[in-house]
């Protein structure tokens, strides 16, 4: 579940309860991601944390040892359709680089004409794909 919500500590139980077994929460509408990862853990659910195009790779980089994906915003939250922004890639290159195995993945405005942008970067594993899959019935490489 990506959870693009302001008090994301509020939704960790029931989501639990709901059979999520992936809870992702942006690391912006949080004072404690220490407290708030463990908390998911505890909830037995495996972590993911979110940043916005605002929001450096530095300021998510302690807590990547501590989850299971990071997700890199490629537009800013709030609806689908939106423009790619290649600009972020950098971001998942040096996420890479500095941390192998975790998961990370992409999301918003990855089609069929972007989404080859994800892979040179080597290896953002993940994508989302909104109105790419539900108006243009793509489904190459989407998760
Ligand atoms: O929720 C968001 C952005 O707010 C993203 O998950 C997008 O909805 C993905 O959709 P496309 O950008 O692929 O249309």
């Amino acid at each position: 579940m990506h959870m693009m919500v302001s008090r994301p500590e509020q939704w960790v139980k029931p989501m639990a309860a709901a059979g999520a077994n992936q809870y992702t929460f942006h690391l912006e509408a949080t004072t404690n991601p220490g407290n708030l990862i463990k908390e998911i853990k505890e909830s037995g659910m495996k972590v993911g944390l979110a940043i916005k195009p605002g929001t450096t790779v530095e300021e998510l980089a302690p807590w990547a040892n501590h989850i299971d994906m990071a997700l890199v915003m490629t537009v800013e939250p709030g609806f689908g359709g939106q423009k790619f922004m290649e600009d972020m890639m950098p971001k998942v290159s040096w996420l890479r680089s500095q941390f192998p195995s975790l998961d990370i993945e992409v999301d918003g405005g990855v089609g069929p004409d972007t989404i080859h942008k994800c892979a040179e970067v080597r290896n953002s594993n993940n994508t989302v794909g909104g109105h790419s899959q539900i108006r243009g019935g793509f489904c190459g490489g989407m998760s």
